[in-house]
């Protein structure tokens, strides 16, 4: 489990991380999203010891990651997949770290064969692909065998299917009771892969919550209503306090209103239903709401594209 407590980080005038207070559970996959500049690799170093917080703590299972006798064995991190040297082949780089931090060396080929890349093991890494070297970073931070894992974009650079194996990945990680934190800007892939959701927004806690609960509080979720007397039900709808959006001669899309209250009214005004369903937006849609306001660069970007 990782615990954040009043974390917070300054850098001159700039908080990069505001007093955030959150428990990261095992078990579960938790997506960590922000735009850019929100303060997520910020955090993530912090938990991992490589920046002091100005006020606040990272825990790692209670403790802060700088008093962990064998931190490797507790926390495993994807920060930056360029981490190994580029004339060390792959088995001889985990080696040295299993190594360095009382790992048994035997643990190299199992990782190694995890990450499906135990082929190109004897070749160096700085012949490896964008791919090959996410997955190094990967089979790295899968060493030490440890409850807490964190990723920073593991996607990045990934064709299809090694965005699928790393989704699968994660996945059976949390499955096995461990604690799975995960940041990316990927919103689909979030959708599919994430349990639970930390939003940050300029340093700030924006939400922490299931990714459903995040995509059932957009203001985009709509009811589908088809029916011949669409105009007529819409009217009602409109007096009921719904907002209703006419979509075509004989479809509506209504909020405000619950499916079983829309349905209800329908049936007082004896309106003929051809469709009745909920329209859920996606999580990007969620998304792009909940961080409008937190956007850093945009207003910068808005004012640019005016003065051209
Ligand atoms: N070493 C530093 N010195 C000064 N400012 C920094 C430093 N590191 C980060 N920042 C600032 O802190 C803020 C948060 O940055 P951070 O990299 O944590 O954001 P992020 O959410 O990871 O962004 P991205 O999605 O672009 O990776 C940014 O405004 C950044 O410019």
């Amino acid at each position: 489990m990782i615990g954040l407590r009043g974390l917070t980080k300054r850098y001159g005038a700039k908080t990069a991380v505001d007093d955030l207070t959150l428990d990261i559970l095992p078990g579960r996959v938790t997506g960590f999203l922000g735009p850019n500049g929100a303060g997520k690799s910020t955090t993530m170093r912090m938990i991992l010891g490589l920046d002091r917080p100005t006020s606040g703590r990272a825990l790692v299972n209670g403790r802060p990651y700088t008093t962990l006798r064998h931190p490797l064995r507790e926390v495993g991190a994807l920060l930056d997949a360029k981490a190994a040297h580029p004339r060390l082949t792959a088995r001889t780089h985990l080696t040295a770290v299993a190594r360095s931090n009382g790992i048994p060396v035997s643990r190299v080929d199992e990782v190694l064969e995890t990450v499906g890349l135990a082929e190109v093991a004897h070749r160096r890494t700085g012949s490896f692909s964008l791919g090959m070297g996410q997955r190094l970073g990967i089979a790295g931070a899968l060493l030490g065998d440890p409850a807490v894992l964190m990723f920073d974009e593991p996607v990045n650079g990934l064709d299809p299917d090694g965005v699928r194996w790393v989704r699968r990945l994660m996945r059976s990680l949390a499955a096995e009771g461990r604690t799975v934190f995960v940041s990316s800007h990927l919103m689909s892939e979030m959708q599919e892969t994430a349990d639970q959701l930390v939003v940050l927004g300029r340093g700030r806690l924006i939400a922490d919550a299931p990714v459903e609960e995040v995509i059932a509080g957009s203001s985009g979720n709509a009811v589908r209503v088809r029916s011949p007397q669409a105009s007529r039900l819409g009217g009602r709808l409109a007096a009921e306090g719904a907002r209703v959006e006419q979509a075509a001669d004989d479809e509506l899309l209504v909020t405000g209103l619950t499916i079983e209250h829309i349905g209800a009214l329908a049936h007082r005004e004896q309106a003929v239903l051809h469709e009745l369903s909920p329209r859920s937006v996606s999580l990007e849609e969620a998304y792009m709401e909940l961080t409008a306001s937190s956007v850093e660069y945009a207003a910068v970007a808005a004012e640019r594209k005016e003065r051209i």
